[in-house]
């Protein structure tokens, strides 16, 4: 079996003394596969991508990346790439300026895939950032990700602000990209219905823990809604399992998890099933939880 590109073992993260960020996490991710990375604002995302890229250093436990430890460790940080939201880059210079200095970092460059995704984007290399609309800028930024051929490349928020016509251009590309299977991709996003075609394993995160890391497709299938008569199901609207009730008139409809013992329960019953989007169920996965994060 291959190495991961990415290892981590029991990762603890505070920011300052006691604040949350990261708590045991234990995370294996490997060559060549697309994975989602969604959490709910809070969830500890940045964090996490900021440590794997070597921004911040881990306060506990072991994170590897290409077998070693990416802070202020330049050999593995050439093989990554963090295209973060809003990615910073110098107004004062040209588009072709940007990718003069981007090449000098990733050993892999590819100048010609850089030419090829500008233009793509319609986007004069000789243009100035500082004269660039907020999404012409993450066209560059994006740009930048593709062409720097990085092994470990992490896109965060990647279409945002990007109109529908450009998210094509950039998931085309994308596709293009990944075709050879050199690379690993995480797609960090709180839109994963538009994301998730291109998304083979979810990771997904909640108030600084792991709480899904599986197949998409498998996560597709986990939940389920279940519909009948609101009098036949009372003890499935009322069992813990249950992550939505939503009930009208003398009907009720509960998005149950299928290796649930509520999910047992209302097979007995005659119902009619739904299979949730996968935003829904992460959603309600979340809930609970999530009201504690925030009171
Ligand atoms: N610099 C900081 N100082 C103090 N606390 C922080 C800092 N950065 C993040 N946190 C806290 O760490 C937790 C995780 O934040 P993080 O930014 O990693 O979440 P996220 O999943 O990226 O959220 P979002 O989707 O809103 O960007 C939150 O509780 C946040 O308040």
């Amino acid at each position: 079996m291959t190495k991961p590109v990415v290892e981590i073992r029991d990762l603890s993260f505070y920011h300052g003394k006691d604040k949350k960020g990261i708590k045991d996490l234990f995370l294996s991710l490997e060559k060549g596969k697309v994975y989602g990375l969604w959490g709910r604002n809070g969830a500890g995302k940045t964090t996490l991508m900021k440590i794997m890229t070597g921004l911040l250093k881990p306060k506990k436990g072991t994170v590897l990346v290409f077998g070693e430890g990416p802070f202020e460790n330049r050999r593995t940080l050439e093989k990554i790439c963090f295209i973060q939201e809003n990615h910073p880059l110098n107004p004062a210079w040209r588009i072709r300026d940007v990718m003069k200095v981007a090449s000098y970092f990733y050993p892999k460059w590819d100048d010609e895939l850089a030419q090829e995704t500008l233009e793509a984007f319609a986007l004069d290399p000789a243009k100035r950032v500082k004269a660039l609309s907020k999404g012409m800028r993450t066209a560059v930024a994006l740009t930048i990700g593709l062409a720097s051929k990085a092994p470990f490349t992490i896109f965060d928020e990647p279409t945002n602000g990007l109109d529908a016509a450009v998210r094509e251009i950039f998931y085309n590309l994308l596709i293009e990209e990944l075709e050879e299977g050199e690379r690993t991709v995480i797609l960090s996003t709180h839109f994963i219905q538009e994301l998730q075609s291109y998304i083979e394993e979810m990771v997904v995160l909640h108030d600084g823990e792991l709480v899904l890391h599986q197949p998409i497709e498998l996560i597709r299938e986990e939940a389920v809604y279940v519909t009948g008569q609101k009098q036949k199901l009372e003890e499935v609207i009322h069992h813990s399992d249950a992550l939505e009730v939503k009930t009208l008139g003398s009907t009720a409809s509960v998005l149950l998890e299928k290796n649930s013992d509520a999910w047992a329960l209302a097979q007995k019953q005659e119902i009619v099933t739904e299979t949730p989007s996968l935003q829904e169920y992460l959603l309600r996965k979340t809930d609970r939880k999530n009201e504690e994060v925030w009171s």
